[in-house]
């Protein structure tokens, strides 16, 4: 595993300059984050092999990019269901959230039962800033979706595999065994992607940078393949 990470502080700045200096706004870097989460889940899981995915979304914008990739599996031919229990009143949120009721996508209270009948799970509860440990109620929902995943169900975490502290991993007692199935990382990875286990599949997405920003952070800029949004690391 030889690629370069970001760090969460130094995540977070990155994020930061790519809305001030650089000129984008949320709303762009959220849509091809989530863009790019909804190709890698196509890429490793299409449409003709799993079809319903419950997308777990929390808080804040590693939430808003799971609202985002929502749409766009919808629109590649997948049923997805949302599981939001906190939602957001921020424009851009409720913005997300009308366009999937829009489009037919549910939202659903219930978690066992669609936990039980879904073949994906997109964990798009915690990104860069969370700080554990996992307050409630995300505890009893990472601790469900964990069951699922042994009872066989596929999990995609966006950006960082929710509960994992960002720069060292699984180091909390409730989430040490969670590995997840496919870890989309945006921008570039994490520390915490070097402790992915062997043979788990690994995408960078969020192609909204250059490589003269990329080498003024200390990170790479993926080679996409053609007009993709997520590129496989090896
Ligand atoms: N440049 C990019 O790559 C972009 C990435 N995006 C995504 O944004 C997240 C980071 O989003 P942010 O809003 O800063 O934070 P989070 O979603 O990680 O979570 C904040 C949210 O969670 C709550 N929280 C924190 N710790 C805990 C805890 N221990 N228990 C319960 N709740 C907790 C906190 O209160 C907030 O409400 C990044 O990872 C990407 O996924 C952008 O979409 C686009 C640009
Ligand atoms: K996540």
């Amino acid at each position: 595993m030889s690629f370069r990470t970001i760090d969460a502080a130094r995540a977070a700045l990155l994020d930061q300059e790519l809305m001030s200096t650089m000129g984008f706004s949320i709303d762009q870097l959220m849509e091809l984050a989530g863009l790019a989460v909804a190709q890698a889940v196509y890429k490793e899981y299409p449409p003709s092999s799993a079809q319903s995915c419950l997308i777990l979304c929390g808080p804040g914008n590693n939430g808003g990019d799971g609202l985002v990739a929502a749409r766009h599996l919808k629109l590649f031919g997948y049923a997805p269901k949302v599981y939001y229990p906190k939602p957001t009143n921020r424009e851009i949120f409720t913005g997300l959230t009308t366009q999937l009721r829009n489009f037919n996508v549910p939202f659903v209270s219930d978690l066992t039962p669609e936990l039980r009948s879904c073949d994906l799970i997109v964990d798009a509860l915690f990104g860069f800033s969370f700080k554990p440990p996992i307050r409630k109620p995300f505890d009893a929902v990472i601790e469900s979706m964990l069951q699922a995943q042994k009872n066989g169900k596929k999990i995609i975490a966006v950006d960082i595999p929710s509960g994992w502290d960002v720069d060292k991993g699984p180091v909390t007692r409730e989430i040490s065994d969670y590995q997840p199935d496919l870890l989309v990382s945006l921008t570039a990875p994490k520390p915490c992607a070097k402790l992915l286990k062997q043979g788990a599949l690994h995408y960078v997405g969020g192609r909204f940078i250059d490589k003269t920003f990329a080498e003024k952070w200390k990170i790479d800029v993926p080679e996409y393949p053609g007009i993709d949004q997520c590129a496989k690391v090896d």
